[in-house]
Order: C-alpha cells, then structure tokens, then sequence
C-alpha cells in the first residue's frame, strides 16, 4: 500500500509571551523572552491511501495544528512530514483572502494549488454552483457570513480535486442541507479512494464517516486504530476527565504541553 502521509517524530512548538516586554526581550536578547509550549510532540505515524482518518481530541489538543502540517500550511520545529500527493485544507478562517472577492479567491486558490488559468476558468462555474453563494461571488470576502465562506472554501477544495482532504471542522458552520452535500462529496472522493483527514467534535459523524482514528491529548498521540476502538477508547476517557476539577485539568494541560526551550 502506498503511504500518503508519514509523520517522524514531528514537534511543533509555539511560543507565547505574558507580557509585551517579553517580546521585546525576545527580539533583542536573542530568544530570551517568552516561553514555549507543546502544540504536538514528537508525533510518528503512517497513514495509507485510501484511509479516513478521524482526528480527535480535547480543545486545544493540537488537531488544527496537525491538519495545517499535513496541508503544508506550516512547518515542523522538529522531525519530518511526508505527504505524497496534493493536500487540500478545508477550514473555517483557511486559504481564503478576506480583501479579495470570491472569484479572485478562487484564481488565487486555483493557481496555488498549481492549477493553470484555463484550468481554473473550467472548474469556476462548477465551485460557484456548488458554494450557492450567488451574486455575492464578485463580493470581498469580508462580508460574507461564516457559513458563506465556509461553502467557498468547500467549494473550491473539492474541485481543485486534491489527492488528500484536510477537513477541519468546515461542516459546524454549514445549515444542514450544506452539511449533506458536503458529506455526499466526502463519500464520492472516499469511493474514489482517496485520503481524507476529518476534524469534527461530533463523535457520530466521524464514527460513520472515517475508517481509522487517531486521538492525541494535549500535543501527544495517544491512540491510532480502528476507528470504534479508538471512539470507544476516547468516550471512557471523556467520562473519567469531566470528573476532574477545572484545576486538575489546567494540571493536566500545563504537564503535557510546557516546555522550557
Ligand atoms: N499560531 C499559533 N500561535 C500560538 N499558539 C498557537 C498557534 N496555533 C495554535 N496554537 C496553540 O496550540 C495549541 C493547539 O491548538 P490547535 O488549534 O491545534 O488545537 P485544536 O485541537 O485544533 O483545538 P480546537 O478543538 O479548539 O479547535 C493551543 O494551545 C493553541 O492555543
């Protein structure tokens, strides 16, 4: 089987900063300001084509982040991220310039995924039937609703036709008759076999949805499998963490994710 995308010991760290002084430190003294966290640590796994894998996870676990590595929206502090084929994100606030309009976000778009002009104008009218966003296309992006440019977003996604979908919650935002059209479309993509990585917090889309999951805690890989296995796995553990105090849980969130360099 041919392996889509390969994760070796991949770390990314974000730095934040308590007060603006920190920052000012930091860009004078060389690093010295600021401290870093853990968004993912030291993350291995193989995928193989033709997978859908459901991402889960608390707030705050490091999904997002994940979904942009493997879109190639930004890179590794440490490790290797392999991805073989074309990966297309689809996200709430992704790839979309809220200056432009809809048609140019779509050129633009089009032409970063490496697609020519006349590819571009071939598919257009396809991504404005689907994304029902009507008039408003030759509208700045900036006055659209949420749901709006989550439809572009999808839209022009599914019809650059990538080899691996990154769907990160685009589908909470949609009114339901969206949400089915998507999922219709997820479903052709999974019958052509290709790869999809789907970020949802509701566990009953990716159980039907997904064939594989893949649960990470705080920054850490806790769990990859089938994906009942690991929905069965992470519910316990849902119900064991929601008896913890809120205190316990910032306990829990600071182990795993602080860093000291
Ligand atoms: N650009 C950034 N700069 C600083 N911190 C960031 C950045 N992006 C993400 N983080 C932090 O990294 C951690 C993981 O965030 P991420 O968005 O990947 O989690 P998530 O599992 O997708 O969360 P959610 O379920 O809430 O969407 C969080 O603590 C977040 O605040």
């Amino acid at each position: 089987m041919t392996k889509k995308v390969v994760f070796k010991n991949v770390t990314k760290k974000f730095k934040i900063y308590n007060k603006p002084t920190d920052k000012l430190k930091d860009l004078f003294f060389g690093g010295r300001g600021g401290e870093y966290f853990h968004a993912l640590k030291n993350i291995s796994f193989e995928i193989e084509q033709g997978e859908i894998v459901g991402i889960i996870g608390l707030n705050g676990s490091g999904k997002s982040t994940m979904s942009n590595l493997i879109a190639g929206v930004t890179m590794p502090n440490d490790g290797e991220v392999e991805v073989n084929g074309v990966a297309s994100l689809i996200a709430i606030q992704a790839g979309l310039d809220n200056r432009l309009t809809g048609l140019e976000n779509i050129r633009l778009k089009g032409l970063m995924m490496g697609l020519t002009i006349k590819q571009i104008e071939k598919i257009t009218p396809d991504i404005i039937e689907f994304a029902e966003i009507g008039k408003f296309i030759n509208q700045p992006v900036k006055s659209y609703s949420s749901g709006m440019r989550s439809r572009l977003g999808f839209a022009i996604s599914v019809n650059i036709d990538p080899d691996i979908m990154v769907i990160d919650e685009a589908l909470s935002v949609g009114d339901p008759t969206f949400t089915k059209r998507c999922l219709d479309k997820m479903n052709d993509f999974k019958e052509q076999g290709k790869t999809i990585f789907f970020i949802s917090h509701s566990l009953g889309q990716v159980r039907s949805f997904c064939t594989k999951g893949l649960w990470i805690h705080y920054g850490k890989l806790v769990e990859y499998g089938e994906i009942n296995e690991v929905c069965d796995n992470y519910q316990n553990f849902l119900t064991d963490y929601n008896k913890l105090t809120p205190a316990e849980r910032a306990a829990d969130r600071e182990k795993n994710m602080h860093v000291n360099q």
